[in-house]
């Protein structure tokens, strides 16, 4: 049975505006501008649900997270002015990579719907390296599935 979105405790959710400078001339948001929003969504997710510094992880750890994979579905336009709910959830968890599952919602309108596998690398070596045990544990608490459409 699928649980309604609002009551699940595995999502990392956010709301942001759509502002002038996402959106094309048609005041719809450009693709590429959800990209960056997503990986700014990752920054805050690491900081605020997981409990571990994003920047102390990359400029301390020395860890690396680039995007391997990612695969995007448009449904609707997001409109200049409106509000997004990002809601974010765990959908595997590797040796060394994390899968995402990222929703975009406004209302009962879908916008998008993105999975990504990031992979955490070593800065100095460059190649994957096992995800951390402190990051391991925090991510389990977000693992599961969205409710089907
Ligand atoms: C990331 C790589 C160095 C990994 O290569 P490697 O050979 O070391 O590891 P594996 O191939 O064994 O993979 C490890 C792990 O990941 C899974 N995986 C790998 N590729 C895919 C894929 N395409 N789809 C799905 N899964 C994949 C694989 O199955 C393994 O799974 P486990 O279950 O064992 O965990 C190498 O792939 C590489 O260098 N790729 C290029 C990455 C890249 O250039 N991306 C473009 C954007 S860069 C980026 O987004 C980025 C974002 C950040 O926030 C960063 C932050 C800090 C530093 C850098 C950042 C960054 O570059």
């Amino acid at each position: 049975m699928n649980m309604p979105v609002t009551a699940q405790p595995n999502l990392f959710r956010q709301t942001r505006k759509v502002r002038f400078s996402h959106c094309d001339p048609a005041g719809m948001v450009f693709f590429p501008r959800y990209l960056v929003q997503l990986n700014d969504l990752v920054e805050d997710w690491f900081d605020e649900a997981l409990g571990i510094n994003y920047a102390e992880f990359i400029t301390t750890r020395k860890f690396g997270l680039p995007t391997v994979k990612l695969d995007c579905s448009f449904q609707s336009p997001g409109v200049f002015g409106s509000e997004i709910e990002w809601q974010l959830s765990v959908e595997r968890i590797g040796n060394s990579s994390i899968g995402l599952m990222v929703r975009g919602v406004d209302g009962d309108q879908l916008r998008f719907e993105l999975h990504s596998v990031l992979v955490a690398t070593s800065v100095h070596q460059g190649g994957a390296m096992a995800l951390p045990e402190d990051l391991r544990a925090a991510l389990l608490r977000f693992r599961g599935t969205q409710a089907a459409e």
